[in-house]
């Protein structure tokens, strides 16, 4: 009779099938097997000296690699665990482990997480996706061209950052049709050429035909920047809307890809201080420099809501808006009188509206009245965009989803564009109009019969003064704000670091170089 013996000593993955080979195994067919504990028989209390000679006779022959292949491996009985999957009921991990992909709650939802994430403002994947794969193949097949292709015209405009002009094709018949427009860029040219090319792949109808750039440097000079543009008419803002046609934007040399921080650097402010909201400045000035495409991709989302960046645009566009309202504000002079007024009424449009309206031109009140129409849904989405902070405006999502750009009015809205209107009208709301409101109303109805506050305790109330935030909200506050400065710490302090040795700006090796 056999005597197998179960290994209890703690070698996972082999434990069922460690086996004493103390005595010759013999073939089980037709005989009882007897199965013993290892633990059991080397236990020190029952220590069986016969059978621990045998093993130190094993040990010390010549075969210890067989033994130790005994040991755990246990050929004789069933098939040896290297070829079949085997495992132990109890210990789990000793299970085989399946090959297919396994779908648990958690993963799911760490899949999902990261998703979102990726696709969250302003997009990492997107991102990615535009500047390694759209941008690269762009440049693969798009033709080169060089100063020598173009015949220079007359000079349309000479700003800070560059001169532009009129130009033709050199080449005739033309390998293009139409006019042109070059622009030698003195600074930022490479950049403003990514973000035309950038621009031209995200957003094409919205922004003048962007053709090509490049870099040209003959002997004489240092190299400069060239751009090149299809020539898109002289139409100012006024005239495109008095023939209803759309416009176009031009001069993207200052703005910044968010996504992958290409022309972002913090301490440099590029801005139009007719236009610029009263932050003077889109991101933190804490925010740090963009480090490489990597780091800055996935840490951009944090950044996003750390600064929200469109809310600068918002208040620029909001003034464009104005201006579209109201004629008299399109030059120079009145909008830089606006601006003084609105600051003066603390960026107040409403209060602004007060001061001006009674006293209004008829072109002042005619933008008015232009604005209220619909139920002034003009006016509702102007406010929401020319406010002070810059939290409480309105973000370039919910702006382009307002039901003011529905073209057929208010009236025809669907009942889910209505319900929108009221999401939209929800979040924007200053409640504290409509605790005054609740209050009066209480008031109205407030009598000993009736119920409700008298005059005299809502005067009461009133007179109360406002309650400190409970020291439990403050806490909360407090900790938010300190967890907000700590990530904005840690952000610029590891990504400083990675900026250390990278003293000329990483996005150079994406623009083009001298062809
Ligand atoms: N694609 C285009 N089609 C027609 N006109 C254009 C086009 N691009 C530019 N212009 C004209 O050229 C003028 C100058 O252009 P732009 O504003 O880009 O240059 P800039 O002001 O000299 O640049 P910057 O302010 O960046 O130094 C514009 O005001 C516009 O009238």
């Amino acid at each position: 009779m056999a005597t197998v013996a179960t290994s209890g000593v703690g070698l996972s993955g082999a434990r069922l099938h460690a086996f004493n080979s103390s005595k010759p195994f013999s073939p089980f067919l037709g005989k009882k097997l007897k199965i013993k504990p290892i633990s059991e028989s080397i236990h020190p209390t029952k220590f069986n000296h016969a059978k621990s000679r045998n093993l130190l006779v094993l040990a010390s022959g010549v075969d210890l690699m067989s033994f130790v292949n005994d040991l755990f491996v246990g050929v004789g009985v069933g098939l040896p665990c290297t070829v079949m999957a085997c495992g132990d009921i109890i210990y789990r991990s000793t299970l085989p482990s399946s090959n297919g992909l396994t779908v648990t709650v958690p993963g799911t939802i760490l899949a999902l997480g990261a998703l979102s994430y990726l696709w969250a403002t302003p997009g990492v994947a997107p991102g990615f996706f535009d500047m390694f794969v759209l941008a690269f193949v762009e440049r693969l097949i798009r033709p080169t061209y060089r100063k020598e292709d173009f015949v220079l015209g007359k000079k349309l405009g000479e700003g800070s950052f560059g001169v532009v002009y009129r130009a033709s094709w050199a080449k005739k018949p033309s390998p293009k049709g139409g006019e042109l427009v070059l622009k030698k860029a003195t600074e930022y040219g490479a950049v403003e050429i990514w973000m035309n090319e950038r621009l031209r792949r995200a957003c094409a109808s919205s922004c003048a035909d962007f053709v090509y750039g490049f870099l040209e440097s003959s002997s004489k000079k240092q190299a400069e920047y060239w751009l090149i543009w299809r020539f898109e008419g002289e139409a100012t803002l006024a005239d495109l809307m008095q023939s209803s046609r759309t416009f176009k934007i031009i001069d993207h040399g200052a703005a910044a890809d968010l996504r992958v921080g290409i022309n972002y650097i913090p301490k440099e402010f590029l801005l139009d201080p007719r236009y610029a909201a009263p932050e003077q400045y889109i991101m933190s000035t804490q925010t740090p420099s963009a480090p490489s495409v990597p780091v800055a991709t996935a840490l951009s989302p944090v950044l996003w809501q750390l600064n929200l960046p469109d809310r600068f645009d918002i208040y620029s566009a909001g003034l464009v808006f104005l201006q579209m309202a109201f004629p008299g504000l399109r030059n120079d002079n009145s909008l830089i009188q606006f601006n003084r007024q609105l600051k003066r009424c603390d960026y107040d449009l409403v209060a602004w509206r007060n001061t001006v309206e009674p006293r209004a031109s008829n072109e002042l009140r005619r933008g008015f009245e232009l604005l209220d129409l619909d139920g002034g849904i003009g006016w509702e989405l102007l406010t929401s965009m020319v406010r002070y902070k810059a939290r409480q405006r309105v973000s370039a999502k919910e702006a382009l989803a307002h039901p003011y750009f529905d073209r057929e009015g208010l009236l025809a809205m669907s009942f889910m564009q209505n319900l929108r209107m009221q999401y939209y009208r929800a979040t924007q709301k200053d409640y504290s109009e409509a605790l005054k409101w609740v209050v009066r109303l209480m008031a109205k109805s407030g009598t000993e019969q009736d119920g409700g506050f008298t005059e005299a305790q809502l005067q009461e109330l009133r007179d109360i003064q406002p309650k400190k935030k409970s020291s439990a909200q403050r806490n909360a506050l407090a900790s938010a704000l300190k967890l907000q400065r700590k990530i904005t710490r840690t952000l610029k302090e590891s990504v400083d670091e990675l900026n250390q040795r990278r003293k000329s700006v990483w996005w150079n090796r994406w623009i083009p170089r001298e062809e």
